[in-house]
């Protein structure tokens, strides 16, 4: 969610509260601008109301202030006896105005909608974390860091081991309850700063900023025996096969960074499961 989002009333179970707000703020900006007289520029802060009750309560409504704002204005200018070289030229400006107001709130929402299309299109379902595509631009974006701060930093890739049996013996449904036990734990073992992908199925990866190979392993290990132990609690049968691999310097792409974090998290599954390879690169 956006910051400015963040500071719209939550709900609209009580849209009279606003909308009487709103007509109260449109008549206060209107009495401003009065006294403001008509060489202060000021037509801008009608927009104010109109955008949040487009926001809030929808393009209808915010068409309906769109016309009050422009009847306000277009009083306040006519009781100002602004004289124009055509009687007309008055009518002429609030049509522009209302143009202008009606422009915007089309677009507001508009607006609002790409977001949130954006949101979803980088977030996992399930789990509500960073899906794949969205995971690879922020490693990207880390590997980008790199190259002006020099900061070491270590991604893990973790494959459940035994998932399916536990989709086959208890169902889908539990399944997608260990998924989402799984993240939640993550999260809280890690620092905010990490970041924890799904690259699909039960296969998740996380990103640790500003670590290197040596304090990765005392966090992975910490990492892994907190997440058996919220399999244990709830007696679900799933182990980690763990990839681990810190970054150091040099040229490599975020694709081949996380194909070499799934190629050790494969030595482990290949052998015993339930453990940790560690690697680093370069090599
Ligand atoms: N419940 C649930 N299951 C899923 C989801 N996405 C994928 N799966 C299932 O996850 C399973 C993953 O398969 P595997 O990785 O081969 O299962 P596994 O038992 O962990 O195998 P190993 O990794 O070899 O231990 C498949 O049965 C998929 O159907 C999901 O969103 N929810």
């Amino acid at each position: 969610m956006n910051n400015w989002q963040t500071f719209l009333p939550k709900n609209n179970k009580n849209p009279v509260i606003l909308l009487i707000a709103c007509l109260l703020v449109n008549i206060g900006i209107g009495v401003v601008d009065f006294k403001l007289g008509r060489e202060f520029g000021f037509s801008i802060f009608y927009l104010m109301p109109i955008i949040l009750v487009t926001l809030v309560l929808g393009r209808h409504v915010g068409l309906i202030f769109c016309i009050i704002a422009t009847a306000t204005w277009f009083a306040v200018d006519q009781l100002s006896n602004n004289s124009y070289s055509h009687p007309m030229i008055g009518y002429w400006n609030a049509i522009m105005r209302l143009g202008f107001f009606v422009m915007i709130t089309w677009l507001f929402p508009f607006l609002q909608e790409l977001e949130r299309e954006k949101q979803i299109s980088r977030i996992d379902d399930l789990t509500g974390i960073a899906n794949r595509r969205y995971f690879f631009e922020l490693l990207q974006a880390e590997l980008d860091r790199f190259q002006r701060y020099k900061h070491a930093f270590t991604i893990v890739y973790i494959d459940l081991d035994g998932f399916k049996l536990v989709n086959d013996k208890y169902g889908h449904m539990i399944g997608d309850r260990v998924l989402c036990a799984f993240v939640n734990r993550a999260k809280k073992l890690l620092r905010d700063t990490d970041i924890i992908g799904r690259l699909g199925g039960d296969e998740f990866i996380f990103l640790l900023p500003e670590m290197g190979q040596d304090d990765a392993k005392v966090t992975v290990a910490k990492v892994q025996s907190g997440l058996l132990d919220e399999m244990n609690k709830n007696k679900w049968p799933v182990t980690f096969s763990i990839g681990v691999l810190s970054y150091k310097m040099g040229e490599i792409s975020a694709d081949e960074l996380v194909k070499r974090a799934d190629r050790l998290m494969y030595t482990v599954k290949n052998n015993s499961k339930n453990a940790i390879a560690y690697g680093v690169y370069p090599e």
